[in-house]
């Protein structure tokens, strides 16, 4: 059987490193990086010194600036870049993309404006492609794939064979890859935890304790159901990887830039000087903007949300947001759930 082959276009430390697990499965790799010289030293010198200082990477990868060269006659194109990039890229791979590749992306955020889920976006530049998209998602700090760590994460897809066809390309013996068959709540997950991982990063920083982020994680994921289930995915699917799993990494992990930016927020510093000293993409901070207003279009309540906003976007200082936040009316825990709908108890 011929060498399976893939491409991934994204040069950060996410698409450095799942490029790095296909070489390491034995397919012919092609990454593409936006800039030549980051191109050029993945290739020469086999590491990605800006993304993954002190990290070797395997020898087979290669690296190029031509999306034309690393897309070409490829079995799988993974898309890696930022969501609010994610359109332009998919533009660009549109006239280029073989007629049976197929597509996965591991970006988790929405397209501010659209407020679309990043496999629509795909499907709209892409609609040669629609019936080969699938979706990464799950916990996994890229600095901790690249040691080889053990690692869990789903694929889903709306067609079972596309994201039975990706599980067996990137599973291994330290990433383990579960398909699943609800794309709209892999997505919705994997993008509104990074909102709860800014708020627990702030809380730590604030000095608040243990239970404070066990509150936040919990309550967190109460109201990332409560949208993701009035946009359309299944409840059960917060309970699993692209849910629970990757909330509960993101908030408590020092790898978590999310975290890392939260924290920096309690420090008192404003928002431009977070995202300078972080020099990677903080995916959360565009997601506060995204879901709030999808909170308004679907009339879900998203307390943590909505606070995180005013303290990110309006000048609330985070003290106060937290008062405002236990100081809410009184609910009940599960009412809703419970209900089985997304009425307005938060
Ligand atoms: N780093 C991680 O551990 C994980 C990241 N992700 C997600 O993967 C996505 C990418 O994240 P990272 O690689 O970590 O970000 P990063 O900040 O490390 O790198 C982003 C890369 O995308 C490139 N890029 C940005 N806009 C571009 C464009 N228009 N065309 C070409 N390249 C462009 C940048 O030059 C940079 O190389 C995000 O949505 C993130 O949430 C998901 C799981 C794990
Ligand atoms: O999604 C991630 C881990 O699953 C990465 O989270 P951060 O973007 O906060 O580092």
């Amino acid at each position: 059987m011929a060498k399976r082959s893939a491409a991934v276009l994204g040069g950060g430390s996410w698409g450095t490193v799942l490029a790095s697990v296909l070489a390491d499965n034995g397919l012919d790799v092609t990454l593409w990086a936006r800039r030549k010289e980051l191109a050029e030293e993945i290739t020469r010198d086999h590491c990605n010194s800006r993304y993954l200082p002190d990290v070797r990477l395997p020898e087979p990868l290669r690296a190029t600036d031509s999306m034309e060269e690393a897309v070409t006659g490829k079995d799988l194109v993974l898309v890696v870049v930022p969501s609010q990039s994610m359109r332009e890229v998919a533009r660009d791979l549109a006239p280029r993309l073989g007629k049976d590749t197929l597509v996965l992306h591991a970006a988790k955020g929405f397209e501010l404006g659209s407020l679309k889920r990043m496999s629509v976006v795909l499907e709209e530049e892409l609609p040669m492609a629609a019936e080969r998209i699938a979706v990464l998602s799950g916990p996994s700090h890229a600095e901790e794939v690249i040691r080889k760590s053990p690692t869990t994460v789903v694929v889903a897809s709306n067609h079972p064979s596309v994201a039975e066809e990706a599980q067996g390309l990137l599973i291994n013996s330290y990433l383990r890859v579960y398909t699943h068959p609800d794309v709209i709540g892999a997505e919705v997950g994997g993008s509104l935890k990074n909102i709860i991982a800014l708020g627990a990063g702030l809380s730590d920083g604030l000095g608040f304790g243990d239970n404070a982020k066990a509150a936040l994680i919990t309550r967190g994921l109460a109201e990332m159901a409560r949208l993701g289930m009035a946009m359309g995915a299944k409840p059960i699917t917060f309970a699993g990887l692209s849910g629970v799993g990757d909330l509960v990494v993101t908030c408590t992990s020092r790898h978590s830039r999310n975290w890392r930016a939260g924290n920096l927020l309690s420090r008192g510093l404003g928002l431009e000087e977070v995202l300078q000293r972080m020099g990677m993409v903080v995916e959360g901070i565009k997601t506060t903007q995204a879901a709030r207003e999808l909170a308004g279009r679907y009339q879900v309540e998203m307390p943590i949300t909505q606070e995180l906003h005013a303290v990110l976007f309006e000048g609330k200082p985070p003290r106060k947001a937290v008062e405002d936040l236990m100081a809410r009316g009184k609910t009940d825990e599960m009412e809703e759930m419970l209900r089985g709908s997304s009425g307005p108890t938060a």
